[in-house]
C-alpha cells in the first residue's frame, strides 16, 4: 500500500510524499521489517519515542509517533498525530482490509471469556462460520489457538481478523479488557453490537479508580459502536444503571437483560448443580430456556450471549434453543475430576474478588460437606486484591490453602503473606502441585474443592520464566496416582 491510502488517519505534510510504499506496520522495533512503518507508542514500562533510532536502523520506511515526542532530525519521514495508539488500530484495520462480517466485542469484569464462547456456539448452531477471540485464545472453525492476551495487540488482531474472513468466517465475538480498550487495541474493529456483563475490582494497579475502570470500559459504547448499533448491557449489576446512562448519553440502542432487563427478561430461574433453568419473555413471548453448566452466574451470561445473538439478527427462538447444548469456556467452573468418595473437583479462573465470591457461592448450595479452596495471587498485579480475597475465603470456604498463581517477578512468599493476613487460619503451602495434591487428599464424602486462579492457563510464570503447568492435569495426575 502507498502512504497516501493511509490519508485520513497519517496526515502527511511538506515534503513527506504520499507515494512512500507501506509494505507493513509494526510498533516493537525489534520486530520492525524493512519498509515497514514503525509507530513510536507511549507505553506503561518504556517510550516508543526512544527505539525510533532502532526501528530506522532494522528498515523502518517511516516513524509515525505523538506530536512533538520525537525531537532530532529523522532519515526517514516522520508522520506526527495526536493518538499514535489510534492511528495505529485504524491503519492496521486498513491494511489488513477484512474482517468477519458481524462482530461483536463483550467488555465488564466478569463473563467476558464465557460470553464470547457462547455467542460464538450460539452462532455456530444456528449454522454460521463463527469465531470467538479471547484470553483463552482463539476458537473458528478448523482453529483452536491458545493465546496470551485476552485483547490482542491491533497489528495480530487485525491480521488475524483478515485470515478468518478469508476462510469465510462470517460471525465473530471478542473480549474487549479495559488495557485493551484504553490501549486502543480494538478501535478499528468495525462492531455490530456489543455488550456489558458487570463491574468488580480488577486491574486496580492499572486504573487509579472504579469510575476511571467503568469509564474506560464505556469507550466501548460511546467510542467503538457505531450510532444506533445495538448496545446489550447486563440489568443487573451494581454498575448496570451508570453503563445504562453511559449508553442512552452516547446515542446507542440500549437492550437489557436479565431479571432487570426488558430486551430479554429473566422471569424465573432455578438453579441445580450442574445445570440453570430459567424462564425468559422477549418481545412478549415466553420461552423455557436450559444451561446445562454449573454455575448461577452462567445463566446471566448465556442471557448476554443470546442477547448479542438476536441482536445481531438471529431469531430469538433459534438462539434460546442453542442454550441448552452450551459447553463451558476452558477452566470455567469446570467439573475436572470426582473421588471415589463423590467429592468434586471444579477448576475455575476467579483471580479476583467478585468471582472468587461467586463461585464459592455458587457451590455450596450443592455442597453436603465442606467448600475447600486452593488459590493464589499473580505477582506484577493489583496488590490491593489480595487480602480482600483472603477474606472471601475466610468467610465462604470451610477448608483455605493458600498457594501461589503466577508469582512472576515478585517474592511468591510474600504475596501469600499478604493473603495470609486476612485468613490466618488457612494452610500455606507455596508449590502449587503439592497444594492440590494436599487438597485432593483430604477430601470426603459431599465436599467440593474449588481450584481457582489459573483456569485454562497452560503455564505458571515464576521469576520470569515460564514452566509448563495445567490445573486441569495436576487435578487429574494426582487423583489417578491416589488410586481414585
Ligand atoms: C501493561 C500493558 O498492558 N502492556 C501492554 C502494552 O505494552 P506497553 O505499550 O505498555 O509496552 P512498553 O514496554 O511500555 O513499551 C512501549 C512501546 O515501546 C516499544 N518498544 C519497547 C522496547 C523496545 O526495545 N522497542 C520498542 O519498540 C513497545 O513495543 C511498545 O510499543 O501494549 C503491548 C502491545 O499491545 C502489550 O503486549 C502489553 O501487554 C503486556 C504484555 C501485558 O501483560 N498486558 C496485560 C496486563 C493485559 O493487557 N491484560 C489485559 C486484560 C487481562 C484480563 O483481565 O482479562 C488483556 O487484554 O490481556
Ligand atoms: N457473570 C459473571 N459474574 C460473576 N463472576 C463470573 C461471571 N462469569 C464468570 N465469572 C467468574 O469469573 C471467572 C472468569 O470468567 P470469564 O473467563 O468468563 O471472565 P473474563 O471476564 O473473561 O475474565 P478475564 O478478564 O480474567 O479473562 C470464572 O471462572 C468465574 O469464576
Ligand atoms: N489477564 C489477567 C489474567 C490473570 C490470571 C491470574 N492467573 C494471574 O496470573 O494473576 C492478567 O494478566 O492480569
Ligand atoms: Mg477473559
Amino acid at each position: 500500500m502507498k502512504l497516501a491510502d493511509f490519508a485520513d488517519i497519517l496526515p502527511h505534510v511538506g515534503s513527506i510524499s504520499g507515494d512512500m510504499d507501506v509494505t507493513g506496520l509494526s510498533f516493537d522495533s525489534r520486530r520492525v521489517q524493512p519498509g515497514d512503518l514503525f509507530f513510536a507508542l507511549p507505553g506503561t514500562k518504556a517510550d516508543g519515542a526512544a527505539f525510533v533510532a532502532d526501528a530506522v536502523r532494522r528498515g523502518a520506511a517511516g516513524v509515525v509517533a505523538a506530536r512533538g515526542a520525537i525531537r532530532s532530525p529523522l532519515s526517514v519521514p516522520l508522520i506526527e498525530v495526536d493518538d499514535p495508539r489510534r492511528a495505529l488500530a485504524l491503519a492496521t484495520a486498513r491494511f489488513f482490509g477484512a474482517q468477519p462480517e458481524i462482530m461483536v466485542a463483550v467488555t465488564g469484569t466478569a463473563g467476558k471469556t464465557s460470553v464470547a464462547s457462547f455467542t460464538r456456539q450460539i452462532w455456530e448452531q444456528a449454522g454460521f462460520a463463527a469465531a470467538s477471540i479471547g484470553t483463552t485464545g482463539v476458537v473458528a472453525p478448523g482453529r483452536d489457538e491458545y493465546g496470551e492476551l485476552t485483547t490482542p495487540d491491533p497489528v495480530s488482531l487485525h491480521k488475524l481478523l483478515a485470515e478468518l474472513a478469508a476462510s469465510g468466517v462470517t460471525h465473530a465475538a471478542m473480549e474487549a479488557s479495559s488495557h485493551g480498550l484504553s490501549q486502543r487495541r480494538v478501535d478499528g474493529v468495525r462492531f455490530a453490537a456489543a455488550a456489558f456483563t458487570n463491574i468488580g475490582r480488577d486491574h486496580m494497579d492499572y486504573h487509579p479508580t472504579v469510575e476511571e475502570y467503568h469509564q474506560t470500559k464505556m469507550r466501548l459504547f460511546d467510542t467503538l459502536l457505531p450510532p444506533g448499533a445495538p448496545a446489550v448491557v447486563f440489568a443487573d449489576d451494581a454498575w448496570s444503571q451508570p453503563t445504562i446512562e453511559a449508553v442512552e448519553r452516547a446515542g446507542r440502542k440500549l437492550l437489557t437483560v436479565g431479571r432487570n432487563g426488558t430486551f430479554i427478561a429473566l422471569k424465573r430461574a432455578e438453579h441445580e448443580r450442574h445445570r440453570q433453568h430459567g424462564e425468559v419473555e422477549h418481545e412478549g413471548r415466553l420461552y423455557e430456556i436450559e444451561v446445562p453448566l454449573a454455575g448461577e452466574f452462567q445463566l446471566a451470561n448465556a442471557l448476554v450471549a443470546a442477547g448479542l445473538a438476536i441482536a445481531t439478527g438471529l431469531d430469538a427462538a433459534t438462539a434460546f434453543k442453542a442454550l441448552k447444548h452450551l459447553k463451558g469456556a476452558s477452566g470455567r467452573l469446570e467439573l475436572t475430576g470426582t473421588t471415589k468418595d463423590g467429592a468434586q473437583i471444579y477448576v475455575d479462573y476467579a483471580h479476583k474478588p467478585e468471582a472468587l465470591e461467586n463461585v464459592l457461592k455458587a457451590v455450596r448450595p450443592f455442597t453436603t460437606g465442606r467448600v475447600v479452596v486452593v488459590f493464589g495471587c499473580g505477582g506484577d498485579r493489583d496488590r490491593g486484591k489480595r487480602p480482600i480475597m483472603g477474606d472471601i475465603a475466610r468467610r465462604l470456604a470451610d477448608v483455605v490453602i493458600v498457594t501461589d498463581d503466577n508469582p512472576r517477578s515478585e517474592d511468591p512468599a510474600a504475596i501469600r503473606a499478604e493473603i495470609l493476613a486476612a485468613v490466618p487460619e488457612a494452610r500455606e503451602i507455596g508449590d502449587r502441585r503439592e497444594a492440590i495434591r494436599t487438597a485432593i487428599a483430604g477430601l470426603r464424602t459431599g465436599d467440593t474443592l474449588i481450584v481457582a486462579g489459573k483456569g485454562h492457563e497452560h503455564g505458571q510464570e515464576i521469576a520470569g520464566r515460564k514452566y509448563p503447568f495445567s490445573d486441569h492435569e495436576e487435578v487429574r495426575k494426582a487423583l489417578e496416582e491416589m488410586g481414585q
